[in-house]
């Protein structure tokens, strides 16, 4: 928090820097400077951020996202705690009326949080109005006590993050004023009539924001991994290669160039695609202020599509980092296991994947059907229903590459649409045909977000201001990543007829080149991320090799070694030595 301060970073933009991958299992104040503070800046009105964000920056205030309950994380229109407008006091009664209603998971809720912004199903003048968020405050800002009317506590140990306390949370006819629902898109008037926003979403709008701060941050923490993975790989010395001859790094195996390379591709793949996602929620934010909702639902695919594809490309681009270190992967103080839980819950927080998924489907054969019906669709989907472009660019080139996703994904979408049509033909029911169309439904949501991505990559590495030399280098590792996410979805290119088997063969012979002739780059490429040591954290990945020698220090600082016999031998050990069993 200091060094923020220091760098005049306001606390909602503190999840983009670096600062909190300082604390490798978690930090409890992370909600706190994300999602609390983000919830502060877009939902809250002039007044209400006058009244909170200089006690949140000061951290007298410090706040969670309490939304998700025990019964509901992804359906938020079924959240069941409650926001009674009462008229009589000018106060809402925030109550959980069933064991499902207990908020549940969020993010420094259990111990460190003294505030909340909660998501409750508002009611006034006996009507409900669906989730809307509240300020409120939780615990005594002096004694940090929880208040009557409040129940409060830590959810117990998770997979990881474990430094962080997630929280549940309980109220028993708790009671706020009326100016702490959170009030700059929809209000609760004195009188209890309710003024809808201009878009019914805008209060999932923190959502969105996170969804954005997650890329950015997968591409980080896969950056971490195939730092230490790629050094690694550089120190160690195993096996021949040719038999008689020294061991060689295993880097020199084209398997473990397979297994590193791509994934360092995907880092600028996810970060570049980051850059563009983050422009547009900022051009979508300045427009929301002046009144145009028109590009949210843009912005919410786009989110939902790249905070699916970078949770998952970094949580199995770690895991292979992770194993193509070895035994010494698995080693707590490689940092690679933190690294791996940590990231491995973005694929479930903020919108279970499949979930944001299937909106980006829907969105596409939404879009899919307007364009074939003349309607206008916006800007990253007109493609769906625009004429082939694949004859215009030189066969197999970068161009014709991204042109074959393009065609590959529409035709998809084209299939999928038409199975669509089929099943609601037979079942007489569209929500019914939607679910069995579902898991095609997510390869389309999935090509098209590769597509977006792949299409990121080139058009940066094409405009990037860089020497000849690193230009060139970005462009081997842009052309490594098409060709690879090709082979990996083959099957899709063979059916839209875009590309043959033959051309898939010549693929292929390429990726194995492009593997040789990135080898030597590896570790400058992993140099240039600048991670420092503190920050990766890792005995196996710091920037002076001493591989060995680290690890051997960081076994010395076990607890087991403090003493050459342990209790554990008198206690137990012994007994059963001498038991005769
Ligand atoms: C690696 C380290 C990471 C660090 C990263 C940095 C910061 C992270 C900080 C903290 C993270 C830690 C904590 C995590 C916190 C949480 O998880 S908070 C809880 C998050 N919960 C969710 O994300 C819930 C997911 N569910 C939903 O968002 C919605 O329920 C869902 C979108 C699935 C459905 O909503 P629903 O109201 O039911 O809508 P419909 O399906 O009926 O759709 C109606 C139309 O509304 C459109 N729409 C939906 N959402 C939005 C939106 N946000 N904006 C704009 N529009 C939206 C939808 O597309 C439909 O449109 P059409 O009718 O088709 O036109
Ligand atoms: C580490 C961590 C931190 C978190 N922090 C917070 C926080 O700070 N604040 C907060 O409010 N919440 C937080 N959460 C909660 C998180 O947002 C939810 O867990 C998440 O949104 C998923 O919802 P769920 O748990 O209800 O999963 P479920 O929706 O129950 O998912 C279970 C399965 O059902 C499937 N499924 C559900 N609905 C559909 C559908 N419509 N179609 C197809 N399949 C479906 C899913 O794909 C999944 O396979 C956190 C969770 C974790 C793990």
């Amino acid at each position: 928090m200091r060094k923020l301060a220091e760098h005049n970073i306001p606390l909602r933009e503190a999840s983009i820097t670096q600062v909190h991958s300082v604390l490798r299992d978690g930090n409890p104040l992370i909600v706190h400077t994300s999602m609390f503070a983000n919830a502060l800046a877009s939902l809250a009105n002039p007044k209400q951020q006058q009244q909170w964000v200089p006690l949140a920056e000061k951290n007298r205030i410090i706040g969670t996202y309490a939304q998700t309950e025990i019964g509901h994380g992804t359906f938020v229109r079924g959240l069941e705690t409650t926001a009674i407008f009462d008229p009589e006091t000018k106060e809402f009664v925030l109550h959980s009326p069933t064991i499902t209603s207990t908020k549940w998971w969020p993010g420094g809720l259990g111990k460190t949080a003294n505030a909340a912004i909660v998501m409750a199903q508002l009611y006034t003048q006996g009507k409900c109005y669906g989730p809307h968020p509240f300020f409120v405050q939780l615990r005594d800002f002096d004694t940090h006590h929880s208040l009557p009317g409040v129940i409060l506590g830590e959810i117990g140990p998770r997979l990881g993050i474990n430094s962080q306390d997630n929280g549940y949370l309980r109220f028993d006819h708790y009671r706020i004023p009326r100016t702490n629902m959170l009030m700059r898109h929809s209000q609760v008037l004195e009188d209890g009539s309710y003024v809808k926003p201009i878009h019914n979403k805008l209060s999932y709008g923190t959502m969105v924001w996170t969804r954005v701060a997650i890329v950015h941050s997968c591409s980080k923490k896969l950056a971490c991994a195939v730092t230490i993975a790629t050094r690694y790989s550089a120190v160690r010395h195993q096996s021949e290669l040719v038999p008689g001859k020294p061991e060689p790094q295993i880097l020199e195996y084209q398997t473990q160039q397979y297994k590193l390379l791509p994934h360092i591709a995907s880092v600028f793949a996810i970060l570049f695609s980051a850059s563009s996602v983050l422009r547009m929620q900022r051009n979508v934010a300045a427009s929301i202020s002046k009144g145009n909702v028109e590009l949210l639902p843009e912005l919410h695919i786009l989110s939902c599509a790249m905070k699916a594809l970078s949770s998952q490309d970094s949580t199995q681009g770690i895991e292979t980092c992770r194993l193509a270190c070895g035994g010494h992967g698995y080693i707590a103080s490689s940092g690679l296991p933190s690294l791996y839980t940590s990231t491995t819950c973005t694929i479930t927080y903020e919108g279970e994947n499949t979930v944001l998924l299937l909106q980006v489907a829907r969105y596409l054969i939404k879009s899919y059907r307007a364009g074939l019906e003349g309607l206008p669709v916006l800007p990253s989907v007109m493609y769906l229903t625009a004429p082939s472009a694949m004859h215009q660019s030189p066969p197999l080139s970068n161009q014709a590459l991204i042109e074959a996703f393009r065609i590959s994904s529409a035709n998809l979408v084209k299939e999928t649409e038409s199975r669509l049509c089929r099943q609601f033909n037979l079942e007489q029911n569209f929500h019914y045909a939607w679910n069995r169309c579902s898991v095609a439904l997510v390869h389309c949501a999935e090509l098209h977000s590769r597509y977006y991505m792949c299409e990121k990559f080139l058009s940066t590495v094409e405009s990037i201001r860089a020497s000849d030399r690193v230009r060139s280098v970005l462009q081997d590792l842009c052309r490594l990543y098409l060709i690879h996410h090709i082979t990996l979805n083959q099957g899709h290119f063979l059916r839209s007829g875009t590309l043959s088997g033959v051309d898939l063969s010549t693929l292929e012979e390429e990726m194995y080149e492009l593997l040789a002739k990135l080898r030597p780059q590896a570790v400058p490429l992993v140099d240039a991320f600048d991670f420092r040591d503190e920050l990766l954290g890792s005995t196996l990945g710091a920037w002076d090799g001493r591989v060995y020698e680290r690890l051997y220090e960081e076994a010395q600082k076990s607890p087991l070694n403090k003493t050459d016999v342990s209790k554990a031998y008198h206690k137990y050990l012994q007994p059963l030595m001498k038991s005769n069993l």
